[in-house]
């Protein structure tokens, strides 16, 4: 059993008892040492007394060894011997003549009175002493007298003192050693080990006040310090643990508000040792692993990870190993966990290794990215489709052309692009709003999608603009331009069929251009090019058409693409100007009007007419503004004639109004404020409509009508009878004038539908008190037949083609 350290200690290891013990043996080896100096000190004076003894003595007998070397005589010689011997310690005595002869010798054994000091005297060592004393008479030596002297003699005679004296030292020895002790054990053991024991006891309480040793701590010696210093180290330890103490409780404070801000996050939070086994984890986690809070600490992650699939398990795994050698974090930035109920998360996962309760361990972080990511997946899918249809857009359609060429070029199987766009969709979407327009390209989306094979591409490309890639139609050409042909006729036939948006029927109809390819060395966007130009083609050669590209097609294309730029410039450069063609009364033959015909003097190209590039300026977005200064060029025009007095009183200009222009907010108050402008009475203008305009939205335009009607503003119906020609509206509207078709006009003399149709306008022009004008008469026969069938104002070629203001200033004239 292990002992407590820091108990009072076993006697024999007691301090106390090692004084003493150590005292008496430090007493007996000094008494023990002294004694042997003793012994080695009186040897050495002993011999020095027992030389001089003996020497005392050989002077007494002198005369007698001097009488017995001169004689030579050797019983002399012997008995002189015997009395310089008698004393115990001399054993061996000779004397010899200065030739050294021997005259006489004797010798005894060592005896010594105390048996026991044998033994001590024989731990001497040498303690034979030889004398040699020369014998001398009148400065001549006669001999010499040796002289054997045992040291030992001496010893025993003193040996009783010395034992005293020991035993004297050992006494005192022992004495000094019991006193020291006592004061040894009074002064430092006792206070040490007082000292000890307050320390064992004294509470670490964070009372700074708690001291030790109190009677001590006035002391100025060694004790006086151990007090005052472990005094000192106490209050430290007082300090350090109070403030470790409240450093603990904050920790723990915090902890807890971290485990509950843990507990509050939806992500999914876990720390595992790093053999796997969970340390912590949060509710989320716990939840969504199906862990009971209660015992999941431990848990084994080959067990608890089971709801993972294997291929995840692996790469989370990866990571795990990953952030704990390279101790920086680790982030999976889309882990995807398919649950067994077929639903699906995307986890975005980050790991760390952290030190959790003294251990190494790995703290993961799963963040639910799933809306994250169907929201890019989402966006990723608006960039590459359009919104409304669902169709792939312009990007993805040349990314898969481009594709399909390739495949072509390698196969030799021809494909063809379809491409068109809707013929009257820009009526509808400007007179019935862009949400009824929407819904027609939704309806048509969804129609090219049936009509189409399930390998052929459709997209939007933006507008009322559709494509369709077909691929591997033949290795043959014909039989591939008959396969395209037929699919592009499929789908002219199917956008044909009436639909039926909002309770409204729309008829719909579209032109094609088709492009055909295998290894022609075009890329997607030539190729489209070539399909763009195919299907202007069919637009200019009379709409609902297919048509295919053929080479000759690009000059004009190209030559449409560079007008439509310059007509940016045109409005800026002020290259449009206005031509005028009078309206005439065939009764009184005067001029009763004019039309105002807008015309484009290109820089390159000469003059163009308006039937070129006003669908190319709608196309731009630029007819209102055009439009607007159509309305101010003519009123200035007008208000300058009607100043010179050039017209006569009930003369009208006629103004075209586009469709765009007369729905924009705004345009009844623009009309005013520009006849304000030139201070010109409303009465002498005439603002030409179309019947596509009229169809479209009646109750608007017969508000807007009716606004500028009360200022005074005439109006007239263009091109009648070749649109809707509901004759309803034409009771609901504010309309003046009837302007008959130059296409009747045409066919006036030799088509009887032609003249029906006339006929029919002018009888019901005259019932709703309507007058009419028939455009573009040519001939006298043709304004003989409006006369008979009751039309009396025309314009045409025949009295004037439109001219510019100073001709027509001089038409007014003459
Ligand atoms: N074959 C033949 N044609 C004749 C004869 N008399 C006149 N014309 C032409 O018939 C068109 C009559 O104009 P529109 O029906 O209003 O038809 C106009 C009108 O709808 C539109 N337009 C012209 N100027 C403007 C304009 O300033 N604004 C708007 N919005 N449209 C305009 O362009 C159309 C075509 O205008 P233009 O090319 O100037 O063509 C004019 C005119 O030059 C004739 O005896 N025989």
């Amino acid at each position: 059993m292990l002992r407590d350290k820091s108990a009072i200690p076993q006697f024999s290891k007691r301090l106390s008892v090692r004084a003493i013990v150590a005292g008496i043996l430090i007493t007996l080896v000094t008494s023990g040492l002294v004694t042997v100096f003793q012994v080695i000190s009186s040897i050495n004076s002993n011999s020095k007394l027992l030389s001089s003894e003996i020497l005392a003595r050989v002077e007494t007998y002198r005369s007698d060894v001097t009488y017995a070397l001169i004689e030579g005589d050797a019983a002399a010689g012997i008995e002189v011997l015997k009395n310089i011997s008698a004393p115990p310690f001399v054993i061996r005595a000779g004397l010899y003549h200065n030739d050294d002869q021997t005259l006489a010798e004797t010798a005894k054994p060592a005896s010594f009175r105390n048996r026991n000091f044998t033994g001590i005297a024989d731990l001497v060592n040498n303690p034979i002493r030889e004398l040699t004393l020369a014998v001398t008479e009148q400065d001549q030596v006669l001999g010499y007298l040796k002289l054997e002297l045992d040291v030992r003699f001496r010893l025993e005679r003193i040996s009783s003192s010395i034992v005293h004296g020991m035993y004297l030292l050992l006494g005192q020895g022992v004495l000094i050693s019991c006193v020291l002790a006592y004061f040894y054990l009074r002064y430092l053991i006792k206070p040490i080990n007082e000292v000890a024991r307050q320390i064992k006891e004294s509470p670490i309480t964070g009372n700074t006040q708690t001291l030790i040793g109190e009677k001590h701590l006035s002391r100025d010696d060694e004790i006086g310090i151990l007090v005052r210093e472990a005094n000192r180290f106490i209050r430290l330890i007082n300090e350090t643990s109070s403030e470790k103490e409240s450093a603990l409780a904050a920790a723990d404070q915090s902890y807890k508000s971290i485990a509950d801000l843990l507990e509050s996050l939806p992500h999914f939070i876990n720390v595992k040792d790093t053999s796997g086994r969970l340390m912590l984890a949060n509710k989320s986690f716990l939840k969504a692993l199906k862990l009971n809070p209660e015992t999941y600490i431990g848990a084994d992650e080959d067990d608890f990870m089971t709801l993972i699939p294997e291929a995840t398990r692996k790469m989370v795994k990866e990571a795990d190993e990953d952030a704990l050698a390279l101790e920086i974090p680790v982030v999976l930035p889309e882990v995807e966990w398919k649950h067994a109920d077929g639903s699906y998360m995307a986890l975005e996962v980050r790991k760390i290794a952290i030190s959790y309760r003294g251990q190494k361990a790995i703290l993961s972080v799963a963040m639910d990215v799933t809306e994250r990511k169907e929201h890019q997946a989402r966006v990723q899918y608006l960039a590459y489709h359009d919104s409304l249809t669902g169709l792939p857009n312009r990007h993805l359609f040349l990314d898969r052309l481009d594709q399909a060429l390739l495949r072509a070029e390698r196969s030799g199987l021809y494909g063809a692009l379809i491409f068109f766009d809707l013929d009257n969709f820009k009526n509808y979407n400007d007179t019935r709003g862009h949400l009824f327009g929407d819904e027609i390209l939704a309806n048509i989306a969804s129609r090219l999608k049936e009509t189409v094979r399930s390998q052929d591409t459709v997209a939007r490309l933006g507008g009322d603009e559709f494509v369709v890639c077909m691929t591997e139609l033949s290795e043959d050409e014909q039989t591939a331009k008959t396969l395209g042909g037929e699919l592009a006729e499929r789908i002219v036939s199917n956008l044909r069929k009436p639909l039926m948006i909002e309770n409204f029927e729309v008829n719909i109809s579209a032109s094609l251009g088709i492009a055909y390819f295998n290894s022609y060395g075009l890329n997607a966007s030539e190729l489209l090019q070539h399909a763009d130009m195919a299907m202007y083609k069919a637009k200019d050669s009379g709409r609902n058409k297919v048509i295919v590209f053929e080479d000759k097609m690009a000059d004009a294309a190209n030559r449409l693409r560079q007008l439509k730029a310059d007509c940016k410039q045109a409005l800026a450069e002020e290259q449009f100007f206005l031509v005028f063609q009078p309206q005439i009364n065939s009764e009184t033959k005067q001029i009763i009007g004019a039309e105002a015909l807008i015309r484009w003097r290109h820089p390159e190209r000469g003059v163009i007419s308006p039937g070129e590039f006003i669908p190319l300026l709608e196309e731009a977005g630029l007819m209102t503004k055009v439009g607007q200064w159509v309305l101010k060029k003519s009123i200035e025009t007008t208000a300058d004639w009607h100043n010179q007095n050039l017209v006569h009183d009930g003369f009208k200009i006629s103004i075209n109004v586009s469709p765009q222009q007369f729905r924009q907010s705004g345009f009844a108050d623009e009309v005013q404020s520009i006849i304000h402008d030139y201070s010109l009475e409303a009465q002498l203008i005439n603002l030409e409509i179309t019947e596509s305009m009229i169809i479209d939205d009646i109750a608007h335009t017969a508000s807007s009508m009716n606004d500028l009607r009360n200022i005074g503003i005439n109006f007239s119906i263009d091109d009648f009878g070749t649109g809707y020609s509901n004759l309803n509206y034409l009771k609901q509207l504010p309309l003046d004038v009837i302007k008959v078709d130059q296409s009747f006009i045409r066919d006036l003399l030799n088509d009887q539908n032609s003249i029906a149709i006339v006929h029919t306008i002018l009888t019901m022009a005259k019932q709703l008190k309507l007058t009419t004008i028939a455009e573009g008469v040519e001939t006298n026969e043709q304004l003989l037949e409006l006369k008979k069938m009751g039309c009396h104002v025309y314009q045409g070629y025949l009295y004037s083609p439109p001219v510019e203001a100073e001709r027509f200033q001089q038409l007014l004239t003459d």
